[in-house]
């Protein structure tokens, strides 16, 4: 297994970090932030109200309700509705969710606000500097989207307990997170020390990221990949088991208004480029993403297919 290359991080607070973004994201769809602004006491917060809560018993965690249909709720193996398992434990809610979790629900929602707000504010001014990367004259073209009040975003937290069985079986592997793509705009993701998120390169080949609790890892999601008519790619990615160490995750999905139409922007196609993909709404991705497996690439219903 091969490590990250040459892993694109980007210092938010240097000048050219928007040229940086727009290469990292064409290249790997995928990148590392520092100086990012996001208040340290604000994750420790939230990461420690996490760890309580999946140290509870089961029968106690379950009192959170399932993730399923819509809502927030606690997850334990099954992800998704259509048979994909996993060795994780997580909570999934959507940002506007106000949670009854764990012993002391108040702490928890209140460190979940405080930190969804700063990473939230974070992952628009990186989309500002994508658009400004990209010469849109509209800055806020994609940060509008989630900061409309009607944004469909999603905040998950994942817990991958250790699975000591793997000791010393190097080539053996178990799933935590199965192989897929981040539908929405932008997934702003952060972890504890606990390896296990690889990534997928344009070849095929798998490559491990080395964990860093201290900054955040950004996803293009498939909606950015299609406003920018696959300029950007959203990348693909896994989280596997580690042997001896629980991995604890949280991921702010960054995602439109239901009625939000989804087409490349025209100001990224050149005169002969043709759009790559049918206009959809944010809901008609949803729903037939409801139908589909993790590993599915959920934009092959609205590609346009090229006339030949
Ligand atoms: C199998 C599924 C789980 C998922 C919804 C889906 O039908 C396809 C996409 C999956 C995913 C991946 C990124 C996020 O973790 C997630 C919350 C999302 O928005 O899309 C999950 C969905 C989920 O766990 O429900
Ligand atoms: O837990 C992780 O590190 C990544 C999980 C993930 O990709 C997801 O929840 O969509
Ligand atoms: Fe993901």
């Amino acid at each position: 297994m091969a490590l990250f290359p040459l892993i694109p991080v980007i210092d938010l607070s240097k000048p050219d970090a928007k040229h940086q973004i727009v290469k990292a994201c064409e290249d790997f769809g995928f990148f590392k932030v520092i100086n990012h602004g996001v208040p340290m006491d604000s994750i420790k917060k939230l990461e420690s109200e996490a760890v309580k809560f999946f140290s509870l018993p089961l029968s106690e965690k379950e009192k959170a309700g399932p993730p399923y249909p819509v809502g927030f709720g606690y997850g334990n193996k099954r992800i998704g509705l259509n048979g994909d398992v996993g060795w994780v434990e997580y909570l999934l809610m959507t940002t506007k969710s106000n949670p009854e979790i764990g012993d002391n629900p108040e702490d928890f929602r209140c460190a979940m606000n405080q930190y969804v707000a700063a990473v939230k504010s974070m992952a628009c001014d990186v989309l500002e500097l994508m658009a400004d990367g990209l010469r849109i004259q509209q800055k806020d073209v994609f940060s509008k989207l989630l900061m409309d009040e009607q944004s469909d975003s999603m905040f998950r937290v994942n817990h991958y307990p250790p699975y000591p069985e793997l000791q010393g079986f190097k080539d053996r592997n178990l799933v935590g997170f199965g192989e897929h793509t981040d539908p929405q705009i932008i997934s702003v993701l952060r972890s504890n020390n606990t390896s296990g998120l690889e990534i997928s390169l344009r070849d095929g080949s798998w490559v491990s990221v080395p964990p860093d609790q201290t900054s955040f890892f950004i996803n293009v999601g498939d909606s950015l990949q299609v406003m920018t008519n696959s300029k950007f790619k959203s990348v693909r990615h896994r989280v596997l088991a580690n042997s001896y160490k629980s991995r604890v995750s949280m991921i702010y999905f960054g995602g439109p208004p239901m009625s939000e139409r989804i087409a490349p922007l025209p100001s990224l196609m050149g005169v002969e480029q043709t759009s790559l993909y049918k206009e959809f709404t944010w809901y008609e991705y949803k729903a037939t993403s409801h139908k589909s497996r993790l590993a599915d690439n959920r934009l092959v219903p609205f590609e346009k297919i090229a006339a030949s």
